[in-house]
């Protein structure tokens, strides 16, 4: 800009505007200027070098701040804004500010002449006013900033300067859209033109803007325009309010209600009485009643009468004062059919610290609960004849041994073992004695009371716990009923028969042993006495050794 462009600026120029170097000495000013500093037009700018400081105590850090970064309130002074850099012919810096709020120098005693008393006072009002309105804008919670038409910003408050990261002289260096989330512009700009248009007075959208260190923060933007006397669009008024935390809160809320939709657990919510207030759909798919069903319905009403007494109270007492529970379950059905489930309750806690809900969360173990019995029966039965084994035999007896020492009771084991089984599998085959063994063991199960136990030890042995036995005599018809059993003809394919006999030796704790091993062996030596002797008969144990 040449010397002569810059003092036509400067003269044509209704606003206050003026030159200053780097160091902040008036090197130009025009008549709007001058009018505010009280200068007269005759007086020459170099009588005041110091101009700012002389008249008006300064900032400090801004008196540091060189003009090109000038575009701040200072509050003794008013607005200084630097236009830009100008070339001089000398070639030293030089920088044209522009000086808002002449009303402020014309109030200045300095100025004192130009004015009469009454104006005084109303500029000392109108000041105060406007420094209520400045500290509400910069001091206010919210974002607030005065955007141009063309998207640069006029005015920033400290909050949006916060909010954003960036300071305020950066920022009235950019346009809104500089720091608007490429995403979110397009929606901002059509409310912008509806608002220029006249269509709508203000609008709200929620929106990202990016931060000075690269992130972008949520926020809840309400913009309305102002507009001059005479209607045309003189500067936006912008809100923004901070809503990471909400929209963060409401991610985390979107995410728990799928995660609730879509789990494959049932899950419900409860009241403190444990009265049902949602159940999600996997609840509704397992148990057949959906949420309308079940609202307000007590737990209690879905859980099978299978659960042990006093189940509810336990349950409930707990939960009142631990605020959790678990464990094993049985679900009713609408259909009437149960099934078993894990359950795991957790309450939380209102306001006043009390339990106020608690969430369940359930799955359907039926599965579990199948395969567990099924390894149960493999590890406790014998596959060929399905009764106990030996490892049954040996829990059911220590167990009994336990009461009966108790309950001062008998107990009897007959230890038998098949006569000449080897000759039925050389003979006939191995399945032909496989079947034999399956009709022994049902024979032998059949004639037992309740309570009492058959078991295959193996091969062709097999052992009875005869349970509460008050004497040895009283075992005899029995044992030979068994003998009898044992006897009788079992059919075999294509009309074959056959035939087996048994030898049995019988043992009574606590005469012939203190514990299952011993008591087993006893009846083991009896039963192989009657082999010595002949087979197919019973004897009993003569004691220990
Ligand atoms: N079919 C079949 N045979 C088995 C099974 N387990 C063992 N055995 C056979 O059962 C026979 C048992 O024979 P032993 O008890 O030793 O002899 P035994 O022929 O019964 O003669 P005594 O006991 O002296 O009367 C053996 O030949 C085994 O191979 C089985 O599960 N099925």
């Amino acid at each position: 800009m040449s010397d002569q462009l810059e003092q036509t600026i400067l003269r044509l120029a209704t606003r206050p505007l003026g030159l200053v170097n780097a160091g902040w000495s008036l090197l130009d000013a025009n008549a709007a200027l001058r009018r505010c500093l009280g200068v007269e037009a005759s007086r020459p700018l170099t009588s005041m070098p110091d101009w700012l400081g002389h008249r008006w105590p300064l900032d400090p850090d801004y008196i540091a701040r060189s003009p090109a970064d000038c575009a701040i309130d200072i509050p003794q002074v008013g607005r200084l804004c630097c236009r830009g850099q100008i070339n001089r012919s000398d070639n030293e810096p030089a920088f044209l500010m522009e000086l808002h709020s002449p009303l402020r120098f014309k109030a200045h005693p300095a100025s004192f002449n130009h004015s009469d008393w009454r104006t005084l006072q109303l500029t000392k009002s109108l000041e105060q006013e406007r420094g209520r309105f400045r500290a509400t804008f910069e001091e206010a919670p919210l974002g607030i900033c005065h955007v141009l038409p063309d998207g640069s910003f006029l005015r920033v408050n400290r909050t949006f300067c916060d909010i954003t990261g960036y300071s305020e002289v950066e920022l009235l260096r950019r346009t809104f859209r500089d720091i608007t989330h490429a995403d979110d512009l397009a929606a901002d700009m059509a409310h912008i033109e509806l608002m220029l248009a006249g269509s709508i007075r203000r609008y709200t959208l929620n929106k990202r803007y990016l931060r000075r260190d690269g992130t972008f923060v949520w926020a809840e933007l309400t913009v309305s325009l102002v507009r001059t006397p005479d209607g045309r669009p003189s500067y936006f008024i912008a809100m923004i309010e901070d809503i990471s935390e909400r929209i963060r809160t409401e991610e985390r809320l979107r995410l728990a209600a799928k995660v609730y939709e879509h789990m494959c657990e049932g899950v419900f919510i409860a009241d403190r009485q444990l009265n049902l207030l949602s159940v999600n759909p996997a609840f509704a798919q397992m148990t057949g009643f959906c949420e309308a069903d079940c609202r307000g319905l007590s737990l209690t009403m879905l859980l099978s009468e299978r659960q042990p007494p006093n189940f509810f109270q336990t349950l409930s007492e707990q939960l009142h004062e631990w605020g959790t529970w678990q464990g094993d379950v049985w679900f009713s059905q609408r259909s009437g059919r149960t099934f078993p489930a894990w359950l795991s309750i957790s309450g939380t806690r209102g306001q006043s610290g009390e339990w106020a809900h608690y969430v369940g969360v359930f799955s359907d173990i039926s599965l579990l609960k199948q395969n567990e019995a099924q390894l149960y029966q493999l590890a406790h039965h014998d596959p060929l004849t399905a009764i106990p084994n030996r490892l049954l035999l040996q829990s059911r007896l220590e167990h009994a041994i336990n009461l009966s020492q108790r309950q001062r009771k008998t107990i009897a084991l007959v230890f038998i073992d098949l006569d000449d089984f080897k000759t039925i599998n050389d003979t006939h085959g191995h399945l032909a004695g496989d079947q034999v063994l399956i009709t022994v063991a049902q024979r032998l199960s059949n004639r037992l009371r309740s309570g009492d136990t058959v078991a295959r030890l193996g091969g062709d042995e097999f052992v009875i716990l005869v349970e509460n036995t008050p004497d040895e005599f009283d075992m005899l018809p029995f044992i030979t009923s068994l003998l009898d059993c044992i006897r009788e003809p079992i059919a075999y394919k294509d009309g074959v028969s056959l035939t087996v006999s048994a030898s049995v030796g019988v043992s009574l704790y606590p005469h012939h042993g203190e514990d299952a091993v011993s008591l087993i062996d006893s009846a083991d030596r009896a039963m192989l006495e009657v082999k010595q002797a002949g087979k197919n008969a019973p004897a009993f144990s003569r004691g220990r050794d």
